[in-house]
């Protein structure tokens, strides 16, 4: 039995947030200037969470930006890989955090800091271990090299009160395959943020990428 457990209330949180969209932007934001108008185009074509990842030198700053001056926007931090980043993500004014995999210091340090947390997992006992600290709601990642709909078919079974957002090889294409399953309750990506729109400053046809998105699922 661990310490504390992961409150039941964030579970509830995270639900909350994700019946604002289907999908939720995977943003990789390189230039902090685009950071404000990127999250603009998102949420005015109906996708208001958005996942920063610290993959990028301008993240934390992005993610300060955006929660300050993007009226709906719902920021949360990616790729968050360890305690000192769970913390950083935090200061930066992070409602919510994603990450990759599941490590006991990252279970245990959003429940120290207080904060909604959706681990990323690839197995059922990488997942029963974060169950043990409280967690229902998951990443899954890798979504498609790891099994795509068909892992989470299967387990759908044993554990029903468990809900998934696959990210990882998720294109428009197969997304409804995904949203479709009863344990998956939204699906996460890049597709909403293509190098050439980036490059060329192109909100309006992100702001259309994010349109078609938010129609995936009725
Ligand atoms: O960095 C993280 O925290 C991640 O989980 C990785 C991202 O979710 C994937 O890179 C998205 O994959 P694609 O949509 O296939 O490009």
């Amino acid at each position: 039995m661990t310490a504390s457990n992961y409150p039941d209330t964030f579970i509830q949180q995270i639900d909350d947030l994700v019946a604002l969209a289907p999908v939720i932007p995977v943003l990789k934001i390189e230039h902090l200037e685009d950071a404000v108008p990127l999250a603009q185009a998102l949420v005015d074509g109906g996708l208001p969470v958005l996942e920063i990842t610290l993959r990028s030198d301008a993240a934390l700053d992005a993610i300060r930006a955006i929660c300050k001056e993007v009226k709906g926007a719902r920021v949360g931090a990616g790729t968050v890989t360890n305690v000192t980043n769970l913390q950083a993500a935090i200061d930066a004014g992070s409602e919510f955090i994603f990450t990759p995999g599941a490590t006991p210091a990252l279970l245990a340090g959003a429940i120290a800091a207080n904060i909604p947390m959706v681990p990323g997992i690839q197995t059922v006992s990488e997942m029963m271990t974060a169950m043990d600290f409280g967690y229902r709601r998951f990443k899954f990642f890798p979504a498609a090299a790891a099994g795509g709909t068909a892992i989470l078919k299967s387990i759908a079974g044993p554990f029903p009160e468990v809900r998934f957002c696959p990210t990882g090889g998720i294109r428009p294409a197969n997304a409804n395959e995904y949203l479709c399953l009863s344990n998956v309750m939204c699906v996460g990506g890049t597709w909403l943020t293509p190098d050439d729109l980036l490059e060329a400053k192109d909100w309006d046809g992100i702001r259309e990428l994010a349109r078609a998105a938010r129609s995936l699922r009725g």
